[in-house]
């Protein structure tokens, strides 16, 4: 039993007083025991509890914690039940009209499966009929309220999907580099040495990490304890290099607009699946891009599209360094061309002290990609004020939605695309001997760039590879020999 030694004051008040007259008369309420010796904390005190009672309640809350721990895990284990059974019972759409409705059915927390298993039909055709919807709901004379809620969901929709895309497709890249990175460190005679060089190359991420968990786990089930145990090492030398921010992307880290629908959807859990696409759109307003297309608009005031000619539009397309600019130059000499330098024009908005200078400023020295609705208004500003047809954009687009919003706003694909393929080390060396003074031709904002040409600008490439519209230029050489390579397209196509 505790010994008591009661203090000035106790908790007692009137009534609990009473029964203690020999020791107390009335105490104030505010006041309270103090216990020199009270191992069992029975008396609320703040020494540390190391008795018997303090042993029963610690195991009481750790059989509490493993109920509530099965629990979580019970929940955890029907809901990934729900979910497949729903995505079983699901029947696949197949029209870009069908694949509207499909994807206004979807839960958010759904989106990121439901686009890996529809990417190959989220394509142009799909965003060109979703288009067409929005343009004929904005663009209705008279609006009625279900019309302003379907014009509400299919712009959330859109901009959700968009952004889907291409961190689907930039997750598919990245997978096989990391699947390449591991094996590189697996099969790695000195793992620290290729460990150092990978952190100076930024290929340290969480994705690499999940992959070598999976792998663990694997090897754990198959019952490769070494193989397990060798992974388990490597997994704390890849973890420390490893800051919280560096990889987080849109599906992972629930952060970007499908992040924002599930918290949104999460949020009102009463609300159906189709009004969560109207409330999140307010997330969003910035990504509203002009809806009618450049040539309709130069159609409009007499430009390119009515001087009998259509536009030539050719993308100009390679790693930083490559040569895209230079080669440009004497495109324009030999055959007229205008030349649109994407980065060009995104300095020119940084010294004019555009709103947007500060920002732009910020992605350039980071080596990010600027985002759409910026670059696409200024390239669209200036073919509207130029008087050609035919035009080199140069650097851009530098990711699939870049394309897609190019190809939305402008009304047309490129009509071809010139690819300068150029190795790392030739393009890190013609970099950083530029000398022109620019703030991203520094050893760190390179390997930046390189990482995101590889990533973002890649898939551009693979697209109009797809659609046969590149011409692979070899971008090793001098100036002129590479020219040589790329007279012969355009004298064909002038021809013609
Ligand atoms: N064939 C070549 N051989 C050697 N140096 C070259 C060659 N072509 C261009 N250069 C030089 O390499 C540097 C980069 O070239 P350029 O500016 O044309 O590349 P870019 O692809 O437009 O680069 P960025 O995308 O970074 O703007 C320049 O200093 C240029 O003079
Ligand atoms: O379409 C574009 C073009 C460029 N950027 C940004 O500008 C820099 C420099 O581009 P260069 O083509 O090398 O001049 C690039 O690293 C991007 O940060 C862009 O965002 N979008």
């Amino acid at each position: 039993m505790a010994a008591l030694s009661i203090g000035s004051a106790s908790t007692f008040g009137r009534t609990g007083a009473r029964g203690i007259s020999s020791i107390s008369r009335w105490r104030p309420r505010n006041s309270c025991i103090r216990c020199v010796w009270d191992p069992e904390g029975l008396f609320g005190s703040k020494q540390p509890q190391t008795g018997h009672l303090a042993r029963i309640e610690f195991k009481r809350r750790l059989e509490k914690d493993a109920e509530a721990r099965e629990a979580f895990e019970n929940h955890v284990r029907e809901e990934q039940e729900r979910r497949r059974i729903l995505r079983q019972s699901r029947e696949l759409p197949e029209t870009p009209a069908e694949m509207i409705e499909y994807f206004l059915d979807t839960e958010a927390q759904e989106l990121e499966f439901e686009i890996a298993r529809l990417r190959p039909r989220l394509n142009q055709e799909f965003f060109s009929h979703l288009q067409i919807e929005l343009g004929q709901l904005k663009f209705a004379v008279s609006r009625t309220e279900a019309m302003e809620d379907r014009l509400a969901e299919l712009e959330t929709m859109q901009k959700v999907l968009l952004e889907g895309t291409e961190a689907h497709d930039k997750m598919q890249v990245d997978l096989i580099k990391v699947k390449e990175s591991l094996t590189k460190i697996l099969t790695s005679k000195d793992v620290k040495a290729t460990l150092l060089e990978m952190v100076e190359r930024n290929e340290l991420n969480r994705s690499l990490l999940a992959l070598l968990d999976e792998n663990i786990a694997n090897a754990h089930k198959t019952g490769q304890k070494r193989a397990a145990g060798f992974m388990e090492k490597v997994r704390v030398a890849v973890l420390s290099p490893i800051r919280p921010s560096d990889d987080e992307r849109i599906f992972s880290g629930g952060v970007g607009l499908i992040g924002e629908v599930a918290k949104t959807q999460k949020s009102a859990i009463q609300s159906t699946n189709r009004e969560m696409w109207r409330r999140v759109v307010s997330l969003y307003p910035l990504l509203s891009l002009s809806n009618s297309s450049v040539l309709h608009q130069m159609q409009a005031k007499g430009g390119i599209a009515s001087k009998g000619k259509t536009a030539f539009i050719t993308f100009v397309l390679g790693g930083p360094g490559s040569g895209k600019g230079t080669q440009c130059a004497k495109i324009v000499e030999t055959f007229g061309f205008t030349h649109l330098s994407a980065g060009d024009i995104l300095r020119r908005e940084i010294s004019s002290n555009s709103e947007n200078g500060a920002m732009i400023l910020d992605m350039i020295k980071e080596g990010k990609v600027v985002p759409s609705e910026v670059t696409v208004k200024l390239i669209q500003k200036e073919i509207e004020s130029i008087d050609n047809y035919k035009f080199l954009i140069d650097g851009f687009p530098r990711s699939e939605e870049n394309r897609i919003a190019f190809e939305r706003n402008i009304g047309m694909e490129p009509n071809i695309v010139l690819f300068f393929d150029c190795p790392e080390d030739e393009m890190v060396k013609r970099v950083l001997s530029r000398n022109e003074g620019r703030v991203d031709d520094n050893v760190d904002t390179i390997k930046k760039r390189l990482n995101v040409f590889a990533a973002l600008n890649l898939p551009v490439i693979k697209h109009y590879t797809e659609t046969g519209k590149v011409h692979k230029i070899n971008a090793v050489g001098s100036a002129d020999e590479i020219f040589e390579q790329i007279r012969p397209i355009f004298t064909e196509l002038m021809v013609k």
